[in-house]
């Protein structure tokens, strides 16, 4: 049994003068849930396009289980399903007839694994009617539940929480977890790392088109800089005046105070003490989160 499900080398894809993909690897371990991070228009879709078949790069390979992805006809690798961008179905026809179209084409036809897909995507309900009518989470989940019905062995989504309320971002999470557990294996975009660090061990995260980390969160914790925190104060003023080196900056209505816990502590007991009572005090912005910033900031959206 392989223990890489997927080995990306060199991927680099140019649309015009702008280059999209720059010579990325990506490794995704077997049995994972796998993050790729990055902020707008860093290249997560232009990749997961390639990983699917969708479009080709203009160098490097790909590896499934030790097998290139797709075949000498283009064929996606049979153990591979997913979407890139948002899922796209036939909008007259109902959820399940959609299912049962793509079923069928496969070369595993999947038929009667539709209505247990259905049902695991909470869908059942509304399958008979037409997708014309459903709302983008219903869309999303639709989207999950054609690509389970390949059993694929590698779950390819692209950003598979944007449109799901908070029920459905609960039982999207622990369905890929499920999936994961069973020894299947999970690569799913976002650009939040918030989503990300509740599903993942393993991340790469993109910038302009190059990978600028790849490893563990766990080690991206280790390495990151103190949490953010927002703060307003009866005297914002006067208590800005009292954070030593620069602990507190003024941002709008309010203190925005980067510190590592002990010193935020000694800074809230200091303006207790001078009688400045505090009004708001809450994390604004996670120590996970301030290094994706600092990784991604300097090539910028583009
Ligand atoms: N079909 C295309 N034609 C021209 N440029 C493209 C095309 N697809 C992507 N690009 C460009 O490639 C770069 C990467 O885009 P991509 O959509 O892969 O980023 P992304 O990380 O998925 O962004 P987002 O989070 O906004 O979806 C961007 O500069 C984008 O404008």
């Amino acid at each position: 049994m392989p223990t890489t499900a997927l080995d990306a080398r060199g991927l680099t894809k140019r649309y015009d003068d702008v280059v999209a993909l720059d010579a990325v690897d990506l490794r995704v371990a077997a049995g994972s849930v796998h993050g790729l991070l990055g902020p707008n228009g860093a290249g997560k879709t232009t990749l997961l396009r390639v990983l699917l078949g969708l479009t080709h790069p203009d160098a490097g390979a790909v590896h499934v289980f030790d097998r290139p992805m797709s075949d000498s006809r283009g064929r996606l690798h049979p153990d591979v399903a997913g979407f890139a961008e948002a899922p796209r179905f036939y909008p007259f026809l109902t959820g399940r007839r959609n299912l049962e179209l793509l079923a069928a084409y496969d070369q595993d036809d999947g038929t009667g694994r539709v209505e247990a897909v259905l049902d695991r995507l909470g869908l059942t309900a509304r399958a008979g009617s037409r997708v014309a009518g459903y709302s983008l989470g219903m869309r999303q989940r639709l989207g999950v539940a054609a690509a389970l019905v390949r059993r694929p062995r590698l779950l390819i989504l692209d950003e598979p929480a944007n449109g799901l309320d908070p029920a459905g971002i609960r039982d999207l999470r622990e369905l890929l977890r499920e999936l994961a557990a069973d020894g299947g294996t999970v690569l799913l975009s976002s650009h939040q790392m918030a989503e990300v660090e509740a599903l993942c061990d393993e991340v790469t995260i993109l910038g302009s088109g190059t990978v600028v980390y790849d490893g563990s969160l766990q080690r991206l914790r280790e390495t990151a800089p103190a949490p953010e925190y927002r703060l307003r104060t009866v005297d914002d003023e006067v208590a800005l005046a009292l954070a030593e080196d620069e602990l507190a900056v003024a941002a709008g209505d309010g203190l925005t105070v980067r510190a590592p816990a002990e010193a935020l502590d000694a800074y809230v007991a200091k303006l207790v003490a001078e009688g400045i009572g505090i009004r708001e005090l809450h994390q604004s912005v996670s120590p996970l989160e301030r290094m994706f910033f600092t990784l991604t900031e300097a090539g910028g959206a583009r």
